[in-house]
């Protein structure tokens, strides 16, 4: 496993962000997160801590009013996102992430629009990453399963290449299984060279398989460290993961 130490540059700086949707009223608080290459990045915390927020303010949904973001050293803050998508970052949303009467090739296009002439190349690695969406190309997405969709929607951000990855709750409504084999393909992606950053609410899971990971309360930073770090630490597992829940691991 990858785990930095904070040698060479980020990828991605995002340095005390202040955003928020509505005027005069701020979720992000001057929170920071540094993603180097490689890394699959968590971020977890307490529901409306500003998680799905921050993710949004990466990729030019919400408008940062104050700090930056840069994407190897170039400033990307506030940048659209179709700008975003060409410069190298992928964005999956936890809902509505799929376009249900297209079928799952004609979704996996939608993600190459930008690129359209690299799409036999790109299919056929997509489909080696995926080999059951390649079995299924012509199947509706409307008719997938919920995990079905989070794949479909993950493999058409792949589409461009993204040197970064930002998945907002991939296990969300997802069953223990399902949520596994998502888990599971995160990480596949991560470990092909792609930089991911994913929020969860599964937070034990979420900091299993990352390198480091974030913990966020009301807008800012709480916590920092490796997965490992953090779900070891009392503090965290007292505030964040529940003692119940802890106990009963020690114990099995
Ligand atoms: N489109 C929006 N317009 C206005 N306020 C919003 C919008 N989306 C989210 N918020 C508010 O921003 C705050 C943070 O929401 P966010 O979704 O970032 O939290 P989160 O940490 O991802 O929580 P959860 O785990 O519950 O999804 C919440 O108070 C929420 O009500």
């Amino acid at each position: 496993m990858v785990v930095y130490t904070g040698d060479g540059a980020p990828l991605v700086d995002a340095r005390e962000l202040t955003a928020g949707y509505l005027p005069g009223i701020n979720i992000l608080n001057g929170c920071s997160l540094e993603a180097y290459p490689g890394e699959l990045i968590g971020i977890i915390g307490p529901n409306g801590a500003g998680k799905s927020t921050l993710l949004k303010a990466l990729f030019g949904l919400v408008p940062v009013r104050a700090g930056s973001v840069t994407l190897g050293g170039e400033d990307i803050t506030n940048l659209k996102a179709n700008k975003l998508v060409q410069a190298g970052v992928g964005f999956v949303p936890q809902t509505n992430n799929v376009f249900p009467s297209l079928t799952i090739e004609e979704n996996l296009q939608m993600g190459l629009f930008l690129r359209p002439k690299k799409l036999a190349e790109r299919l056929e690695s997509i489909y080696e990453l995926f080999p059951v969406l390649g079995n299924r190309r012509n199947q509706r997405a409307g008719g997938l399963s919920g995990g079905e969709r989070q794949s479909v929607a993950m493999a058409r951000a792949l589409m461009m290449e993204p040197q970064v990855l930002l998945l907002d709750e991939p296990s969300a409504g997802l069953s223990p299984v399902r949520q596994d084999e998502t888990f599971i393909r995160t990480r596949k992606i991560n470990k092909t060279g792609v930089t991911v950053i994913m929020v969860e609410q599964n937070a034990r899971r979420c900091l299993q398989i990352c390198d480091r990971a974030y913990v966020l309360d009301q807008g800012r930073n709480s916590y920092t460290g490796t997965g490992r770090e953090l779900a070891d630490d009392p503090k965290v597992i007292e505030l964040y993961l529940g003692t119940l829940a802890a106990d009963v691991e020690a114990a099995s």
